[in-house]
């Protein structure tokens, strides 16, 4: 697997979220065999960061409930990450006790999301995060931040992308050491995400970001080429192009992870992943989940190969 170096601009490095904000909206439980199996195929086909679940309360997200499950399931690759989300003391210590090596802390640029997702206000957030962040420090983890509603919120519409920068910011001095932007409810278009990155690279580094879009509005592509303009070099997606967020109403899935690996390696771009496995996989959960795949790519493939 090609490995990724600082100086080498045309690697991405995809950072693969199907396991966690691809299920954790599905409403019908899925077994832990299942998810350990995805998660495990995905390592396989060249991914080198695949996030596990989340160590959140299963009153809010029952489909996350058997986290502890699925991290002793899984075979740990190691060249291969596997994030976990903790959004308070108590979900980053079932992380510890399940052995995760990294966590990600997620906030919000919008007041309504934020209450709405973690039950709390941004700077109760903050707050409740450096918690987390000093814990895991600590325990020598690594820690990933989210920033969500960077284009524009369910709740309030457009987000200042002040705003964004000033969670991002807040996320890095906590210790994250890299911050992804969410468009949640994929409604950015490239100049708007473009705007977006300017206000945050005056407060983050650009090699620090990530960024996160669903697909809500068939932005994502256009959105991550506009991000890959302005230097960005990590991108979020969810392969078959699962997903959805519980708290924010008719978000569709994340972008492919096909689509965009697709996309990357024909403009000079390289991932470490095996397109045609990926596809593979991709068709796999989408039949487990009794549905077709959200990969335009992957369909175009599996049909050729038919
Ligand atoms: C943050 C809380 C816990 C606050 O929820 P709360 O109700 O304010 O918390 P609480 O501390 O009052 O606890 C309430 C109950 O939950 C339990 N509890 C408390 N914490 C945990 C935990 N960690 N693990 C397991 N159980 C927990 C706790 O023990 C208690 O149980 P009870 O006494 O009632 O039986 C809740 O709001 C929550 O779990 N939210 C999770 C929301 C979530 O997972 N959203 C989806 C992920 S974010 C996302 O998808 C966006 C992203 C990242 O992909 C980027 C993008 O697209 O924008």
């Amino acid at each position: 697997m090609a490995a990724a170096s600082s100086s080498d601009t045309s690697f991405v490095k995809i950072v693969e979220v199907g396991p966690r904000d691809g299920l954790q909206n599905e409403k019908k439980l899925i077994s832990t065999e299942t998810k350990v199996s995805l998660i495990n195929k995905l390592a396989e086909a060249g991914l080198s960061v695949v996030e596990a679940t989340s160590f959140v309360s299963p009153k809010w997200v029952p489909q996350m409930g058997d986290a502890k499950q699925v991290m002793a399931g899984i075979d740990r690759k190691p060249n291969v990450s596997y994030p976990v989300l903790t959004p308070n003391i108590k979900g980053l210590e079932g992380a510890i006790a399940a052995g995760a090596k990294e966590v990600a802390i997620f906030g919000a640029a919008s007041e309504s999301f934020s209450q709405k997702n973690i039950n709390c206000s941004i700077a109760e957030s903050i707050q409740r995060f450096a918690a987390v962040a000093d814990a895991a420090k600590e325990a020598g983890l690594r820690i990933r931040g989210y920033v969500s509603c960077v284009a524009g919120c369910p709740y309030e519409g457009r987000i200042d992308s002040q705003a964004v920068a000033d969670v991002a910011r807040d996320l890095v001095s906590l210790g994250c050491y890299e911050i992804s932007l969410g468009d949640t409810i994929g409604v950015g278009r490239p100049r708007e995400i473009q705007e977006m990155l300017s206000a945050v690279t005056r407060a983050v580094p650009v090699e620090q970001l990530a960024i996160h879009c669903h697909d809500t509005y068939g932005q994502a592509l256009a959105n991550i080429y506009a991000s890959l303009e302005m230097g960005v070099r990590v991108v979020d997606s969810s392969v078959a192009g699962l997903g959805g967020c519980p708290y924010a109403k008719g978000a569709t899935g994340n972008v492919a992870t096909e689509d965009v690996v697709y996309m990357l390696e024909g403009n000079g771009f390289h991932t470490g992943v095996d397109l045609s496995r990926l596809a593979l996989v991709g068709e796999w959960i989408s039949a487990e989940l009794d549905r077709p795949t959200g990969s335009r790519v992957a369909r175009a493939l599996l049909a050729k190969q038919e």
